[in-house]
């Protein structure tokens, strides 16, 4: 398959309510969308799940922008390319800006799906046919207002209720949360708002029967992860501590981690996502998708790589209308009573709705493969 041109689309779609977490609030979401196209015409998607500024990882949408179009457009354009595992293998030599990789390297699985007739999640080795999803709610005023949340929630269906925690919204909030839904499967993410001298305060967690803690400690770290784990009942689960198989093997050898969050872009790609999977399964170690409050490109991603068998924890994966008025896939993906269909149409399984995704595109950069010379038979 070759690269013969690539669209970057700057988007801005304002989310339907504030995301509120232990870094703080947002509502509108400036990203990246990238269309890869084949000389056939296929085309294929990916989303760069980059926030507008640096609170979650180093890197930023316009950090993206520069790496993409100065040093990853180069490698991929007008080049043969016969699987998309080789895309990291391309950009191998370039350091970390695993989510700028990843949008390349998404838009190229997506293409290549598509060229052999197949749905992703087959390109992927994925079987499931439906994924059970949870839902990730934001930090709220107080508790009532959470509880009030979570009921409509649990009432539309959804399989797992993760919660955000930060100091002095954490054991109170948590202990109403679990004495109004005594049954419903509940997580906390910290979002590394503590440190290991809060361990007694975490410890008071264990009595709720939390399915795990997210990222509790730094985002750098997986010593202090292994030290807080051998003093807390309730499973850690990493998330921004894991860029990479080779992180995930010291969390699991180190005992720092029970559960592991995957989320595509901040390991790489789903060619390294597919090899944690992989790796996981093999040590017994659960996996789910986790969310960047992405589009339906970055969603329909999720949902396929959802799909491998060793995804056995609901994900954050909810449907469009969690987030956006409108979506810029047709059809939107929707939740039922806590389960998406994973679409069978070939590729990510949705198509662009291209009313929409022109509407929120604020600019489009294009780059186009020289025609070769043996085309030009110069
Ligand atoms: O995409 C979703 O619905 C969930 C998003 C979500 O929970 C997060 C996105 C990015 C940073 C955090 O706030 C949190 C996470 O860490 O998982
Ligand atoms: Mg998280």
């Amino acid at each position: 398959m070759k690269i013969t041109e690539i669209r970057i689309r700057k988007m801005k779609m304002m989310m339907k309510k504030p995301f509120t977490t232990s870094f703080g609030t947002f509502q509108e979401k400036d990203f990246l969308l990238l269309e890869a196209k084949d000389e056939l015409g296929n085309s294929g998607w990916g989303e760069s799940v980059a926030f507008h500024s640096p609170w979650y990882s180093e890197e930023t949408l316009e950090t993206n922008l520069h790496i993409i179009k100065d040093f990853l457009v180069p490698i991929v354009l007008g080049n043969e390319i016969s699987h998309p595992n080789q895309v990291s293998e391309l950009f191998g030599h370039l350091r970390k800006n695993n989510m700028a990789k990843s949008t390349v390297e998404g838009a190229i699985w997506d293409l290549y799906a598509k060229r052999n007739k197949m749905t992703l999640a087959e390109a992927l080795g994925g079987a499931r046919k439906r994924i059970e999803v949870g839902i990730s709610i934001g930090i709220h005023e107080n508790a009532d207002e959470l509880i009030e949340t979570v009921a409509g929630f649990v009432e539309e269906g959804y399989k797992r209720i993760k919660v955000k925690i930060k100091p002095g919204y954490d054991v109170d909030v948590m202990q109403k949360l679990r004495a109004a839904f005594p049954d419903v499967p509940m997580m906390a993410d910290a979002n590394s708002a503590y440190r290991l001298k809060d361990t007694e305060l975490l410890q008071k967690l264990d009595g709720l029967n939390l399915t795990m803690i997210e990222q509790p400690l730094a985002s750098d770290d997986i010593i202090d992860h292994a030290t807080l784990q051998a003093n807390l009942q309730t499973p850690i689960c990493l998330d921004e501590s894991i860029h990479s198989l080779e992180d995930t093997r010291k969390a699991v050898e180190l005992g720092s981690t029970k559960i592991i969050n995957i989320k595509i872009g901040r390991v790489g790609g789903l060619t390294e996502a597919k090899k944690i999977h992989d790796y996981c399964a093999e040590k017994g170690i659960p996996v789910w998708c986790g969310g960047m409050l992405e589009s339906g490109i970055g969603r329909a991603h999720n949902i396929a790589l959802t799909t491998l068998p060793n995804f056995t924890l609901p994900g954050d994966t909810a449907g469009s209308s969690r987030y956006w008025e409108e979506d810029v896939i047709s059809p939107e993906v929707v939740v039922e009573d806590g389960y998406i269909t994973v679409p069978d149409a070939y590729g990510i399984g949705y198509a662009i709705n291209k009313q929409a995704m022109d509407r929120f595109t604020v600019e489009e950069l294009v780059f186009q493969a020289q025609p070769s010379t043996a085309a030009t038979g110069q």
